[in-house]
């Protein structure tokens, strides 16, 4: 890291999200002369001029370290017991390590809910707003102890991908265990090249991220892949990085070639808090399969998905649920908010707007797309 080599973030907003496996030792336990170095380059970029905000992982490891549990646990009581602990004893490691430099930290502590609807979703950009122009930096993590199967992310790279959205990032960082997106994962292919720079998402680079993480983090590369793509549709670049690279915030903040960088080439699309939720809020209840002129009218011309265009309906759904919507050879390439339920949709399908008036029982749906534009998120 060269000295200013962080350039000026002239209050840019950098999310920098640091995964358990980065923060623990290995025998599961905090780091804390790694999250000193941590606090180090923060407060370097900070003195540049970013407002930058924590997303990190680990309060469950640091709970099991402080009850002297040392196998974690598979039930979710006993993980949610540990993060209760953990928390506390992570939020005051940073709260420590960031004082060395005269730093205020605030804990943030949010579950899918918080951001589901527009009014919570506002709330929590107004007290990002607030903690910044205080020249806080704020620490966020999952909700753990509250959040249930339904309103869990469950991994801190989507919770980070969620807040860059939120406040508008111009840069999110992931500090991982491996120095970033290689073609193949190299902890089982020892041949396995770094990929640099990634532009589009396309079904190349969704295989090459299939395999599993660490035991210690929850997500894997495959995670880190999900958020790229949200965040490319949202136009924020992301670098995933080694974490204990020497300077690799700093780096990265600096726009030196770190990891692999992923950056949307295409103008990017308008990212609304409806559509954020849609990409990132919650599980997906099935999927639509379409054809390549429902694909090409989607991905170019950002026309809403009518029913002649789909295919299969995949899984049983409501009207009003999350579906993924998938090419012929399973690529899924968007998202959105589905106007029919699952039986509705299986028998609208392949049916022109006329088909579907001149028919009795189905002239109901043909006035409505299966899935409209304002509703949907196009990752390509
Ligand atoms: N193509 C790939 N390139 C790099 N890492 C990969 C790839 N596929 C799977 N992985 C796995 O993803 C892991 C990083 O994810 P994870 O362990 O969840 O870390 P974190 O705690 O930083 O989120 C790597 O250590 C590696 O085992
Ligand atoms: N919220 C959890 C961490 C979840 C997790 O491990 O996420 P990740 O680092 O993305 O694999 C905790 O603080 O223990």
């Amino acid at each position: 890291m060269a000295a200013g080599a962080a350039g000026c973030g002239c209050g840019r907003r950098l999310v920098v999200k640091i995964g358990s496996s980065t923060l623990t030792t290995s025998e599961s336990s905090i780091d804390y002369a790694y999250l000193q170095t941590v606090a180090d380059q923060i407060a370097c970029v900070k003195a540049a001029g970013w407002k930058p905000i924590v997303v990190t992982s680990a309060a469950i490891a640091c709970g099991l370290e402080a009850l002297g549990i040392d196998r974690r646990p598979k039930d979710m009581p006993s993980l949610q017991a540990a993060a209760s602990v953990g928390q506390s004893a992570l939020s005051a490691a940073y709260a420590r390590v960031f004082a060395t430099h005269g730093i205020v930290t605030s804990t943030v502590l949010l579950t899918r809910r918080d951001t589901a609807d527009r009014r919570a979703y506002l709330h929590a950009r107004d007290t990002f707003d607030r903690l910044l122009d205080l020249g806080v930096v704020p620490i966020v993590n999952e909700n753990d102890t509250i959040s249930v199967e339904q309103i869990r992310f469950g991994d801190n790279d989507t919770l980070a991908a969620l807040v860059a959205c939120l406040v508008e990032a111009d840069l999110m960082v992931i500090l991982s265990d491996i120095e970033g997106l290689y073609d193949a994962n190299p902890h089982f292919h020892s041949d396995a090249k770094l990929i640099a720079r990634v532009n589009a998402i396309g079904p190349d680079i969704m295989a090459v991220a299939g395999e599993a993480g660490t035991t210690v983090g929850s997500g894997g590369m495959i995670t880190k892949i999900k958020a790229a793509r949200v965040l490319m549709v949202a136009g924020i670049p992301l670098v995933v990085c080694n974490g204990r690279r020497a300077g690799a915030i700093v780096d990265a903040a600096a726009g030196e070639d770190v990891g692999t960088r992923f950056t949307a080439v295409r103008k990017p699309h308008e990212i609304t808090p409806k559509k954020l939720w849609i990409a990132l809020g919650d599980a997906a209840r099935g999927a639509l399969v379409v054809d390549d002129g429902a694909k090409t009218a989607l991905t170019c011309k950002g026309s809403s998905l009518l029913s002649v265009g789909v295919r299969a309906v995949e899984g049983r759904f409501d009207a009003g649920d999350i579906v993924d919507i998938k090419d012929g050879s399973g690529h899924l390439f968007a998202r959105g908010k589905v106007s029919f339920a699952s039986d509705e949709a299986a028998l609208a399908i392949g049916r022109t707007r006329a088909e579907l008036q001149a028919n009795r029982l189905l002239a109901s749906l043909a006035d409505k797309a299966l899935v409209h534009r304002d509703e949907l998120v196009v990752f390509e």
